[in-house]
């Protein structure tokens, strides 16, 4: 089969490990007999050095009139640094979740058995933690009326959700929660904001349709204790837009690094695909960056495709590079791999899984300060 796919790599570490995530696909067309069309286009800081809009209209179209969006990171320190700059990189990814209609962002969160001793977690607390994060992603204060008074003293970001805006995702966090445990905890500050008491009366009558379905609330101060004391005891988590943001980036902890969460935002029309992490710039040009989240990324983007066992083989794939220890500094710090090494045994164990030695040799060819 064919698939045209927006290649939005963005800024800093994000044209390193998407590179990675197109080395895995480019296997998997092999073996499977695809062809993925990738088309560049920038977005981001990179977008506005080019163009001066962090999301041009043409990146945008592309997107659109694609199959699938894999995405990168944006973010540059010169504008984190700049608290006045009214054009900003992060914009670029904001408008284009509004654009595209993803209202709902899937982050899962694993505790992979081979990396149990490399989170700063204890083992025990961790072990046979899978979560399904679902992060509303269009709506709340990230999309709120925005204000700062002229003499500069007040600022307002203002939070508001409708009932239909928390329906339609609670629905698929519903239907994920019945294809796994049956549970479903819905995060929010019922106990301070109207906005979360609307998400409370909203879920809890949607409820009613799921009756297999065991749901329990959690206000997010007390969930993000949970989260590090009893991650087991979470299957699927729902929460809005902030809240989903922060306590992903937490629940990053219990895999061992941010570098392996990947992520899936999905609405009403093309579904895009990237890891939860930033552009990392102390780690830009360096060769050093986790591409895992990216290369899961784009497993993501096959299921999505429902090309289910191509999706497979990615995560197999991942698995073995955990198994025999290929892979970056982050998770193996005394023998670290380089981005593209990981990228490299990646592609060569999907299209040669037989092949241990091959795909070992394979690595071990080239220069690289890190192996
Ligand atoms: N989706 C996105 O594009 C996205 C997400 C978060 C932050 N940002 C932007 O990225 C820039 C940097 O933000 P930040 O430093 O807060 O977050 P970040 O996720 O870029 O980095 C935070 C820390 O996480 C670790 N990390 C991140 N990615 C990693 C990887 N692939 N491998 C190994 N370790 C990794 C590093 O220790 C790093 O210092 C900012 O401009 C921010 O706005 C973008
Ligand atoms: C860069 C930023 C706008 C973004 C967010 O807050 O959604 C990021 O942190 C993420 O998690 O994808
Ligand atoms: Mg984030």
């Amino acid at each position: 089969m064919k698939f045209n796919i927006a290649l939005l790599a963005g800024d800093g570490i994000g044209p390193e490990v998407t590179d990675q995530a197109v080395k895995a696909l480019d296997a998997i067309a092999d073996v499977y007999d695809h062809t993925f069309k990738f088309t560049k286009a920038p977005v981001g800081a990179i977008a506005i050095d080019q163009t001066g809009n962090p999301l041009p209209d043409e990146t945008i179209e592309l997107c659109k009139n694609s199959d699938a969006v894999l995405f990168g990171a944006i973010g540059h320190p010169k504008y984190d640094n700049d608290p006045s700059a009214k054009i900003r990189p992060e914009q670029g990814l904001l408008k284009l979740r509004k654009s595209l209609g993803l209202f709902c962002n899937i982050r899962p969160v694993k505790a992979f058995d081979r990396l149990i001793d490399r989170s700063p977690l204890k083992k025990e607390i961790i072990q046979g933690t899978d979560i399904s994060i679902y992060r509303e992603l269009t709506g709340g204060i990230y999309f709120g009326d925005k204000h700062l008074s002229e003499d500069g003293q007040v600022a307002t970001d203002g939070c508001s959700y409708s009932v239909e805006e928390i329906s339609r995702i609670a629905h698929l966090a519903f239907k994920e929660a019945q294809n796994r445990r049956k549970k479903l905890t819905l995060v929010d500050k019922a106990n301070v904001l109207e906005t979360s008491r609307l998400w409370r009366k909203t879920v809890t009558e949607i409820a009613k349709e799921y009756d297999d379905v065991e749901l329990d609330f959690l206000f997010v101060d007390n969930a993000a204790m949970q989260m590090i004391l009893n991650p087991s005891q979470f299957d699927v988590i729902l929460t809005e837009n902030l809240f989903g943001d922060i306590i992903s980036d937490e629940a990053s902890v219990i895999g061992g690094s941010i570098g392996l969460l990947a992520s899936a935002s999905v609405g009403s029309t093309v579904g895009m695909f990237e890891p939860i992490h930033g552009s990392f710039p102390q780690a830009t040009g360096k060769n050093m960056a986790n591409p895992l989240a990216s290369i899961l990324s784009a497993a993501m983007m096959l299921r999505h495709l429902d090309l289910h066992k191509e999706a497979d083989a990615i995560e197999k794939a991942v698995e073995k590079s955990l198994e025999l220890g290929i892979t970056t500094g982050d998770i193996n710090p005394e023998k670290p791999f380089s981005t593209s090494k990981v990228g490299d045994f990646i592609a060569d164990f999907l299209t040669h899984p037989d092949d241990t030695n091959r795909n070992f040799k394979n690595i071990h060819m080239g220069q690289s300060t890190i192996i």
